[in-house]
């Protein structure tokens, strides 16, 4: 692969679930070093198309290449590519049991054989890029949910990814933690060389520090382009999401819900 090559290109593809079509007609490159966000209303098949980039979920037509190779279907060589991805899911998936840094060193002990001592180095290195070394020995329980969610980036980012998939990173956290995650994921973004990918529905959180971004809806690709060629698009379908509104070329059962009361 080259530095010019797309960290991911989706040509025609088409998945399903459980033998319906959630996705068609999808083309999608991600050249590196960028951030795109991935949004569009509940149901709308943005794990879906999450699921193909990891290789869950095999095209049920076109094709998926990441990191410059198609996406493999023999578990071992997925395996492989999988450690070029490190995923951030919403519920951080950090063992109660394990201090912060035991967390982050799982993957650095389930893919390496490096000796203890310089896993505990890496580790350090990565709380701190999260800001977060002080907080090495402690429990899960004993962080607050943001700093939970930096120490399970951390962990994405111990084998070094060329790409990062965020699948909902702003889930549960208070508009500040948000904040915090959002300059994080750009800057570390920046300062790491990476790509990166975020599904999710907090908009005008992530527009800010996104490069470009796509919008999901009715099975297929609605809007590509920059967060103000999208903020500025008239597209009924586009305008519809991002005022949340019910009524709409959208159909019903797939639109947003409304915010709740305060
Ligand atoms: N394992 C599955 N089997 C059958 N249908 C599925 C499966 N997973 C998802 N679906 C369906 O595929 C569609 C897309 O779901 P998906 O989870 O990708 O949407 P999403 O945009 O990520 O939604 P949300 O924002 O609520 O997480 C939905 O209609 C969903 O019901």
């Amino acid at each position: 692969m080259t530095n010019e090559s797309p960290i991911v290109r989706i040509s025609n593809l088409r998945l399903e679930r459980g033998g319906r079509t959630v996705l068609s007609d999808i083309n999608l490159e991600v050249p590196r070093g960028r951030i795109v966000a991935v949004l569009g209303p509940s149901g709308s098949g943005k794990s879906t198309l999450l699921a193909a980039l990891t290789g869950e979920l095999a095209p049920a037509a076109g094709t998926v290449e990441v990191l410059g190779q198609s996406v493999p279907q023999r578990r071992r060589d997925l395996l492989e590519l999988r450690k070029g991805i490190g995923v951030l899911l919403q519920g951080n998936g950090l063992l109660t049991d394990l201090t912060a840094a035991e967390n982050v060193a799982l993957p650095l002990r389930a893919h390496t054989r490096l000796p203890d001592a310089v896993i505990r180095q890496l580790v350090l290195m990565k709380l701190h890029a999260v800001g977060l070394r002080a907080a090495a020995d402690a429990f899960p329980r004993e962080l607050s949910g943001g700093m939970a969610r930096r120490v399970a980036l951390a962990r994405a980012l111990a084998l070094d990814p060329p790409l990062m998939i965020y699948d909902e990173p702003l889930t549960g956290l208070d508009p500040i933690a948000s904040g915090v995650v959002m300059d994080l994921m750009r800057r570390l973004n920046d300062t790491l060389g990476l790509t990166s990918i975020v599904v999710t529905h907090h908009v005008h959180e992530t527009l800010p520090v996104a490069d470009q971004a796509i919008v999901i809806a009715n099975g297929r690709i609605v809007f590509s382009g920059t967060p103000s060629q999208l903020e500025s698009s008239q597209d009924p379908l586009v305008h519809q999401f991002l005022k949340g509104e019910p009524d709409g070329p959208i159909a019903f059962d797939a639109a947003p819900r409304a915010p709740e009361a305060a």
